[in-house]
């Protein structure tokens, strides 16, 4: 499908999709774990990234059981807060997202590594290959990490960032995101996936966010608006936990395509 034009265009194509899968059962390139479609037209570059062999059950060697370890002299605490990079103010609605990262037993993943990378107020990146019509902001870099604490929480005061076009088809926009990197305790932990906001329209037109079949892992990916998060005068408060492992965890890219 070259063009997804429209909310009824898509939802079509989801369908059809979808039967095609009743019709023929487990497909190799539909991950039943997670409930995704890696292979999936709509969301055009899968169809080259997605994997076409099935996947191979390996033992982790001994080295990948653990992930890097970054201690607290390694990451400043300023630097997992994204509005004060430079010296202006950036554009924005500025906010605070925070949450807790567990192992699928619920148990925290302490003195761990998250990064996140995001557009700008305007739904601008600034890269090289986003060259769209949207101002870059000065003040605003996009870039933050930090450690999680001895609870798991980590913590990032940020702008919302704004829906950003991405030239899948004609029309195309992905709602407002994050991208997030978490390497957890051990290199199979790694997590590489994007949060949202909750109630964006664009949702049910986003092919990525559509890859994701199963209702409940999707909702997985969306921020809650907490008021006890957001601070009087200052900042919007979100909170989105991570789960890395286990069957509720939190969806990964590789899930997605
Ligand atoms: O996988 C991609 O091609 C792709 C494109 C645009 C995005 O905003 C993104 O998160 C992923």
């Amino acid at each position: 499908m070259s063009q997804l034009a429209s909310q009824a265009d898509l939802s079509a194509e989801i369908d059809a999709i979808s039967k095609e899968y009743e019709a023929a059962g487990a497909l190799p390139d539909f991950r039943a774990e997670t409930n995704t479609r890696l292979d999936y037209p709509p969301y055009r570059s899968s169809v080259l990234r997605h994997p076409t062999k099935a996947p191979q059950q390996a033992d982790p060697e001994g080295i990948e059981l653990w992930a890097p370890v970054f201690g607290q002299r390694d990451v400043d605490p300023l630097e997992s807060d994204l509005t004060i990079q430079h010296r202006g103010e950036p554009i924005g609605e500025r906010m605070v997202v925070t949450g807790r990262v567990t192992d699928g037993d619920g148990r925290p993943v302490r003195h761990q590594l998250v990064e996140i990378w995001q557009a700008n107020a305007g739904g601008r990146y600034i890269h090289q290959r986003d060259q769209h019509p949207a101002a870059i902001d000065p003040h605003f870099t996009g870039m933050g990490r930090c450690l999680t604490d001895a609870d798991g929480t980590y913590s990032f005061t940020t702008i919302k960032p704004g829906p950003y076009p991405w030239k899948n088809h004609h029309n195309a926009w992905r709602p407002a995101h994050i991208h997030f990197s978490l390497f957890g305790t051990e290199f199979t932990q790694r997590l590489i996936t994007q949060m949202y906001f909750p109630g964006d329209p664009l949702f049910a037109l986003d092919p990525i966010y559509q890859s994701i079949v199963d209702p409940a892992a999707r909702e997985r990916l969306v921020a809650t608006y907490d008021h006890d998060v957001t601070t009087h005068e200052w900042a919007t408060g979100y909170r989105w936990d991570i789960v890395l492992s286990g069957s509720h965890r939190t969806p990964h890219e590789e899930d997605v395509a």
